[in-house]
């Protein structure tokens, strides 16, 4: 199979590079809940003020959780298929830093998908601050790629990120609901070229150009 000519709503199947593909919805609710535990926990820990001693005995819980989880590890490059809302389905990385449903480092920006293209919604807390009270300019950049490189794999076929450009409009406040939208400008043969927006209480705060480059699925 080829897919380097023409736009195609196909997914490639990640087997054929060798990558484990898991269903979403198989995923157990305790590790959902395990990983939005841990989500709140980054926040809590970049943010504490407790005196030493509750400090080092959280260390030390946290050393003795992390050595029994981590006896039994995914192949990294696992996929996880995840729905989009409209009776289609994504495939995407389970730890993707942006999106990743097993990443509690992730904000877990959930795309969705409209007749435009995609959106999410995400607020975001201290954990991913740059200027004071304000996002950091390399995650605006992180999640305008997640959200042009998803539309760009949902409505054609996926592809890399040759080149991406922003436009840094206003700054981007943590705590308030972010609104991230994407969509295809035009297509060129293994060429997407993709844009996406961040709101924030309906103004621009950020822009975003992008070149995708389409996988060539081997036959
Ligand atoms: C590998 C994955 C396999 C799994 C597949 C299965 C399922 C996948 C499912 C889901 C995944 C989907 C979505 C994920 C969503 C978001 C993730 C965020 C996106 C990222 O986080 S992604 C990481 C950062 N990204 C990189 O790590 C790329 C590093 N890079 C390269 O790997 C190569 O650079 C590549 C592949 C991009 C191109 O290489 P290449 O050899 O295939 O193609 P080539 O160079 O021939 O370029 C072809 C035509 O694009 C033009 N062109 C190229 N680059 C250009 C540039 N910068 N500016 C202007 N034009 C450019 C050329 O001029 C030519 O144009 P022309 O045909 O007209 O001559």
């Amino acid at each position: 199979m080829t897919v380097n000519t023409q736009p195609t709503t196909e997914t490639p199947d990640p087997r054929a590079f060798g990558l484990p593909l898991v269903e979403g919805g198989s995923l157990p609710a305790e590790l959902h809940s395990l990983v939005s535990s841990v989500h709140d926990l980054i926040d809590a820990v970049g943010n504490t003020r407790a005196d030493t001693e509750t400090l080092a005995e959280a260390a030390a819980t946290v050393r003795g959780l992390t050595d029994r989880l981590d006896v039994d590890r995914r192949q990294v490059g696992t996929m996880v298929t995840r729905d989009l809302g409209d009776g289609t389905t994504e495939i995407g990385t389970i730890t993707n830093i942006v999106a990743g449903d097993t990443n509690p480092a992730a904000p877990r920006l959930a795309l969705m998908r409209t007749p435009e293209g995609m959106r999410a919604e995400v607020t975001l807390n201290t954990i991913y601050q740059g200027p004071p009270g304000l996002v950091h300019g390399g995650w605006i950049a992180a999640m305008l790629d997640q959200a042009v490189g998803s539309v760009s794999s949902v409505e054609t076929s996926p592809g890399l990120t040759a080149r991406l450009e922003i436009d840094y409009r206003r700054p981007t406040p943590l705590f308030t609901p972010l609104e991230i939208t994407s969509w295809v400008e035009r297509t060129e043969g293994r060429k997407v070229y993709v844009a996406g927006r961040i709101r924030a209480h309906g103004q621009v705060t950020a822009e975003g150009k992008a070149l995708m480059i389409r996988v060539e699925v081997p036959e």
